[in-house]
């Protein structure tokens, strides 16, 4: 048994394939009838698709659980803990320590995934066995599932991508065409290897499906709810009215608070993540945040 945690555009997309591939699915969101309890009961896999800000939650209600420790948490979710900055697999993995945790993370927009059209993703764990469980679960003729054995440079992929494509659709926003963009996305990747490798993660990681692969998809398509938001600023609308009319979460908007506080604990250069906050904070407009960008001190491309 399959339980997928959160209901949510995602949540229903991964039960969808797993159904479609013959498992037997239980889905739990705050609203559904059935208790977690009993949701979670014989469940050898659960998959939380929650958003961030929910994951604290949930977790606490499963704490109060009996769960075997052989269960294999699988998390979909692509976001920071505002508090810790610990990604939502340390979070499992602190809470669960004697269970498997695998991250799933790729270029995975839904609203493409339950049209039927292909896309790959990246499972990813410390325990190869539960990597390699996951990815049958999920393999299908229309979508592609690799394993990889560095779950925080994946996880930290598909999190930090979500700062530059907010970034990206202000840029579209303002029409400032495809060398622009390509430098965004360039230097943006840049942004995500110094402080993912800084926390530990694997450098040719963010150059895979996870990382790159998730940046080129959330960067240029419409669909992107991160995306959305830095393209609607560049309209002219505020934060507020954006959100209230977004569906879902844009989880890059959060994740942009915790990485600019990192950013300057540690003293790393993040300039693209700098302006970004300044542009959700509404401290600069976007095209002083494209001056911003534009007018630092000239460098080499790579600093040692
Ligand atoms: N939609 C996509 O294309 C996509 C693809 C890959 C990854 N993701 C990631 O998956 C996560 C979910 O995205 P989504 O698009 O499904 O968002 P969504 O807003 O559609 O769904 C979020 C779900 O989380 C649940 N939730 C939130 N707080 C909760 C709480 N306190 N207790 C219980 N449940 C709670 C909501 O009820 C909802 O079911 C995000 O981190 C997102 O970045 C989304
Ligand atoms: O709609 P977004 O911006 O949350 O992007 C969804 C997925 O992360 C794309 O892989």
């Amino acid at each position: 048994m399959i339980t997928v945690i959160g209901a949510g555009a995602w949540g229903s997309n991964l039960a969808t394939i797993a159904l479609a591939n013959g498992y037997d699915v239980n889905m739990w969101s705050r609203r559904s009838n059935l208790s977690l309890t009993r949701a979670v009961r014989d469940a050898e896999v659960i998959v939380s698709a929650i958003s961030m800000q929910g994951i604290r939650d949930v977790i606490e209600q499963l704490q109060g659980l009996t769960l075997s420790p052989q269960t294999i948490f699988v998390s979909a979710t692509k976001g920071l803990d505002p508090q810790t900055a610990r990604t939502p697999c340390q979070i499992w993995q602190d809470t669960f320590p004697r269970n498997p945790i695998v991250v799933l993370s790729g270029p995975n927009l839904s609203k493409e995934i339950e049209k039927g059209l292909p896309a790959a993703t990246v499972v990813a764990s410390n325990t190869a066995i539960a990597a390699s469980k996951v990815q049958l679960i999920f393999s299908s003729n229309r979508f592609r599932v690799y394993t990889n054995l560095d779950p925080l440079g994946v996880e930290l992929g598909g999190t930090l991508k979500n700062v530059v494509a907010i970034a990206a659709g202000v840029c579209d926003g303002l029409q400032l065409g495809t060398n622009a963009k390509a430098a965004l996305v360039a230097r943006g990747l840049t942004e995500m290897v110094r402080i993912g490798v800084h926390w530990g993660a694997q450098q040719e990681t963010f150059y895979g499906l996870s990382g790159l692969g998730d940046l080129i998809a959330t960067c240029n398509s419409p669909f992107s709810r991160n995306y959305q938001v830095g393209y609607q600023l560049a309209g002219g609308r505020n934060l507020q009215e954006i959100l209230a009319n977004l569906q879902g979460a844009a989880e890059g908007i959060n994740t942009t608070t915790v990485l600019k506080q990192c950013s300057q604990r540690g003293d790393i250069s993040m300039p693209i993540t700098e302006q970004v906050y300044c542009l959700l904070q509404a401290q600069v407009t976007p095209k002083e945040a494209l001056e911003g960008l534009m007018l630092r001190d000239i460098k080499p491309e790579y600093q040692q």
